[in-house]
């Protein structure tokens, strides 16, 4: 005959579980009571109204925690409190169901049947004494459940216990002291609490009692808008540390949701997680909510307190579903909408964000085409007539040239400049996009990606004099320079102490590495598919500058020694002008270059070399 048998389970195995792998710290022990004792009252409050609602904690040797809420019978006890997993918060048929409080379940903050067990992680035995306001003729009884899975339950005699309501009581274990000091549990109870809705008081040893939580500051009623604002910064400072440079109201009703965003007053990197805090239903589930806010909020922090949103079990976080997903587009929009007020009605306060927050403004413009139009204006760029905005800048330029690099743009803004080029430095995390898209909101503008011949096409020609008189010179620089990938040119522009300017694009850099790995595959095949990658790219250019004095003396040079290592030393100079890496063979032509100066200028000296060393050394001794 097969005969049917119930699981057992090994509680002490569950509570290392949950304290091992499920909650963070031990300290979730105060949380859980608070919170079991916060939906005793809420389900007490929605049968009977104006019922009685207050939360006690009493530290000492004994910890407790005393609820005025709607109790438990001894079935209740048996059916919710000993059975691990099942919760009168949610299942069917529940306690508290059954006595018409479905509605309540909403308010409640357990579901899972689990919460309990936290104590164990800081005490060996705790007792609960619970009398049943949905029943008022049963007696009060008394819970003692122990770490190993056992439990005893005694009714009282009547009078025992005079109001209906629970106290759960545990004597914490020697190694738990960390977590159940009298300080230690009101500061807990303040981190958790500090948002309930019922008045939760701590009474410490010595009778001293604090009051832990009020209304939070935005639902609390203010004199004036301005103290208002003032009363939310103060808030800020005290749980996050900073006063914010602006408050966003949150205010989701179909999500039960409301809160506020604090603009941080520093740049923040977009990489940095940010950290919300999110309460449930008062209680703080996370100081570090990720997914509230969509990744391109990252300038702002938010404190939130919510009723739909789900916590995962171990309450530490939130869990992902289309609740969750539906509330962070709706908190994206209010950041939205809040910035699409500052550029209508605040410029001021707009310029102080962008200040700080330029690359979030940025990140944010190109996400979303609405914000794009509003921002785009507004939003400096670094450019050759300074740090302007593009608007700016269109004007004064109908076409817009723009780098892909910093480097590139440092490089040639300032010969640009002077020829009354317009450059945009698009080397910035997402700059060079949003210029490219500069058009879409400014028709009539032009924007191109900056190469070489553009700048050289904007460059005043040596005269034919001077550019035939440096021939001989030039077509020595074109051989030597010609070997790295590079052409050489000579033009007159400005400033007159730049000899040289290297024109470098990023195709002719590929275009560079491509020859270079095509020669050394010794492999055929690599070698062949190299080599039928040769692109038509433009190369890069080496513009020597005619009106500096140093390249028209070079031009003059008759040596074609020196006239060599001249070319290698203006080009090895330009090149390091660009501030990129430089490649072996630039490394060697630069120590190259300058040991042939060396040598140059110390046989102008009129030191001769010195005779070889012979091979095996000459013998000086007597
Ligand atoms: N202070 C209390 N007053 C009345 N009933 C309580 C109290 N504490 C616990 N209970 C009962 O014990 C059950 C189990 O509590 P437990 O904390 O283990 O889980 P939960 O609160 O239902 O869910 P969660 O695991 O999400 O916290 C509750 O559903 C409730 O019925």
């Amino acid at each position: 005959m097969t005969e049917t048998r119930a699981f057992q389970v090994d509680l002490r195995g569950l509570v290392d579980l949950l304290s091992h792998h499920l909650y963070s710290s031990p300290r979730v022990y105060l949380r859980e009571l608070l919170q079991n004792a916060v939906d005793a009252v809420t389900a007490r409050a929605a049968a009977t109204p104006g019922a009685p609602a207050r939360i006690t904690v009493r530290t000492g040797e004994v910890l407790s925690v005393t609820d005025t809420g709607i109790g438990l019978t001894e079935a209740d006890v048996h059916t919710f409190l000993a059975t691990i997993g099942r919760s009168s918060k949610r299942a069917e048929g529940g306690g508290l169901d059954a006595a018409g409080l479905a509605a309540a379940r909403e308010d409640l903050i357990g579901q899972f049947g689990i919460g309990l067990l936290a104590c164990f992680v800081v005490a060996d035995e705790i007792t609960v004494v619970s009398r049943s306001a949905a029943e008022p003729g049963a007696p009060a009884v008394e819970w003692r459940g122990r770490g190993d899975g056992s439990y005893t339950l005694r009714a009282l005699p009547p009078g025992a216990v005079p109001e209906p309501g629970t106290t759960v009581r545990l004597t914490p274990r020697a190694d738990a002291a960390e977590w159940t000091g009298a300080d230690r549990v009101l500061a807990l109870a303040r981190h958790y609490g500090s948002l309930l809705r019922h008045d939760v008081t701590v009474v410490e040893p010595d009778g001293t009692t604090t009051r832990i939580n009020q209304p939070p500051p935005w639902e609390r009623a203010h004199p004036t808008p301005t103290a208002r604002r003032e009363a939310l910064a103060g808030y800020c400072r005290t749980v996050f540390g900073f006063a914010p440079l602006d408050t966003i109201d949150l205010d989701l009703p179909a999500a039960g949701l409301r809160g506020v965003a604090y603009v941080l007053p520093t740049p923040v990197s977009p990489a940095q997680r940010a950290e919300h805090r999110v309460h449930l239903k008062g209680m703080l589930l996370s100081e570090r909510a990720d997914g509230l806010l969509p990744e391109w909020a990252f300038f702002v922090r938010c404190v939130v307190d919510t009723t739909t949103l789900r916590p995962t079990a171990s309450r530490e976080s939130l869990y992902e579903d289309a609740t969750l997903a539906a509330v962070r587009d709706a908190l994206g929009d209010r950041i939205r909408d809040w910035l699409a007020g500052l550029a209508a009605a605040d410029p001021d306060l707009l310029h102080r964000f962008l200040a700080v927050h330029q690359l979030a403004a940025k990140a944010l413009a190109r996400f979303d085409d609405a914000l794009l139009r509003l921002l785009l204006p507004w939003l400096p760029f670094e450019t050759t007539d300074g740090q302007v905005t593009l608007e700016e800048f269109a004007r004064a330029h109908p076409v817009i040239a723009v780098t892909r690099t910093v480097e590139e743009f440092r490089q040639v803004a300032p010969v640009a400049g002077a020829v009354g080029l317009g450059i945009v430095n698009g080397g910035y995390t997402y700059d060079h996009e949003l210029v490219h898209r500069l058009p879409e909101i400014r028709p009539g503008s032009q924007v191109t990606d900056l190469d070489p011949t553009t700048v050289t096409a904007h460059l005043d020609f040596a005269d034919p004099a001077a550019e035939l008189a440096a021939s001989a010179f030039l077509s020595l620089a074109r051989d030597t320079v010609g070997a790295h990938g590079c052409d050489v040119v000579l033009r007159s522009f400005q400033p007159v102490t730049a000899p040289a300017l290297l024109l470098d694009d990023r195709d002719a850099r590929h275009e560079r590495t491509r020859a270079d790995l095509a020669a050394r595959a010794t492999d055929g095949l690599w070698g062949d598919i190299l080599g039928s990658l040769r692109a038509d790219t433009p190369r890069a250019q080496l513009v020597l500058n005619h009106l500096n004095p140093l390249v028209r003396r070079a031009a003059t040079i008759t040596d074609p020694g020196l006239a060599r290592t001249t070319a290698e030393a203006l080009y090895g100079q330009a090149l390091l002008a660009t501030r990129r890496p430089l490649r072996a063979q630039e490394s060697a032509l630069l120590n190259r270059a300058f040991l042939g100066l060396l040598d140059h200028a110390m046989h102008h000296e009129g030191n001769p070399p010195p005779r070889p060393a012979s091979a095996g050394g000459e013998n000086t001794g007597e």
